[in-house]
């Protein structure tokens, strides 16, 4: 079966962006995953530790984007899927990244990824 855990509008500041004055302060990214799993065997047994914990998953991008300093959020978000597909029971991601407030007049910019094997059904 697959099975969808998601996050949504996960904000986080870290230091992104091209022009000098970039370099020298911090902004908010803001990230949606939608990670493909099997809820079944969590569901049936009420076990958290059969899930794709979305809490941990949070908190692993929270300490690894704070502490990163990416130019560009293209690789970011590579990096991101990269991470996530590597160290977490997810065999595919869908992955946003934007960056509110870059682009004057736009309420939002940023990229949407998807990596890893991409199951033949997915929920909506
Ligand atoms: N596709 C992208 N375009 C732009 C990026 C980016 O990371 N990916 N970055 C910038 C600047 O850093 C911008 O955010 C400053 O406002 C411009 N375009």
């Amino acid at each position: 079966m697959s099975d969808i855990v998601y996050i949504r509008e996960l904000e986080i500041n870290t230091v992104i962006g091209i022009y000098d004055w970039e370099r020298k302060i911090r902004q908010t990214v803001s990230l949606d995953l939608d990670m493909v799993t099997d809820i079944g065997a969590a569901a049936a047994g009420e076990d958290i530790e059969q899930t794709l914990n979305y809490k941990a998953v949070s908190k692993r991008l929270i300490a690894y984007i704070e502490a990163a300093e990416f130019l560009l959020i293209e690789t970011m978000a590579e990096k991101v899927a990269e991470l996530v597909l590597a160290e977490f029971p997810t065999p595919w991601i869908r992955l946003r990244v934007g960056k509110p407030g870059a682009v004057t007049g736009a309420k939002d910019v940023g990229v949407i990824i998807e990596r890893g094997e991409r199951p033949p059904r997915l929920p909506m």
